[in-house]
């Protein structure tokens, strides 16, 4: 089992991958974010006095606290738990189209998709809503997609020592639906394999086969 956390630094770097608790920075106080989205609403042209709009900081500072919650988390602790009565189960575990919300770290805009997870266990297995809960803390933050498919598979890899895992993400990007080049719909689709998911091109295929099979029930 791994480290508790108080006993790793705040920063691991993985491959060059971030996959700790993320850079440690002085945050500003509360006050000051509730005036930089006043300056915000001023400079959209708009008054921050004007009645239905005086509320309006409290309100985005508090929808940070929930967009950009896994800053404050830590993605090796929620898969410390770990189980090793299995009964002998040697395949692979999946967990498909785990809903995912996450924000592009270049315009702090949305994008939403699906993550969908596989790793093949060696002796010991995790709590399935854990794979879904290191979805949350890294899509929790500022993101590209890229990143945030190589830190999900890497932690995983990392904590759980399976003989592979694997992670594909597909997302729609609201910087590119709502503004800038304007294409709604187009899906970003990224993978990130390690183990036997990255050398047995069979295993590959069947993640995939899994992972995009529609028509199921
Ligand atoms: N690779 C990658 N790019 C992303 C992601 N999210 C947003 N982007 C892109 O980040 C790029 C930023 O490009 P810039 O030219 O610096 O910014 P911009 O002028 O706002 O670009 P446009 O979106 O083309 O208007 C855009 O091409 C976005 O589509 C992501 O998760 N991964
Ligand atoms: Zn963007």
């Amino acid at each position: 089992m791994d480290a508790t956390a108080k006993d790793r630094p705040a920063r691991q770097l993985y491959a060059g991958i971030e996959i700790g608790r993320g850079p440690q920075i002085t945050r500003p106080s509360r006050e000051k974010a509730e005036e930089a989205v006043r300056t915000l609403i001023a400079y959209a042209g708009d008054d921050p006095q004007r009645e239905g709009l005086r509320d309006t900081p409290r309100r985005v500072t508090s929808a940070y606290d929930e967009f950009f919650a896994g800053y404050s988390e830590d993605p090796f602790e929620v898969l410390s738990r770990t189980f090793d009565e299995v009964a002998g189960y040697d395949d692979i575990v999946m967990l498909r189209d785990i809903e995912l919300h996450s924000h592009c770290e270049h315009h702090m805009i949305p994008f939403i998709g699906k993550a969908h997870i596989a790793y093949f266990p060696t002796d010991r297995v995790v709590g399935l809503s854990k794979l879904a809960r290191v979805v949350e803390v890294f899509a929790r933050r500022l993101q590209t997609q890229e990143t945030m498919t190589a830190q999900i598979a890497e932690t995983i890899d990392r904590v759980l020592k399976p003989k592979g895992v694997a992670v594909m993400i597909e997302a729609v990007h609201q910087c590119m639906s709502i503004r800038g080049v304007r294409k709604p719909d187009v899906a970003t689709i990224t993978t990130q394999f390690t183990g036997i998911f990255k050398e047995d091109p069979a295993q590959q295929a069947r993640f995939m086969q899994l992972a995009t099979e529609r028509g199921r029930s």
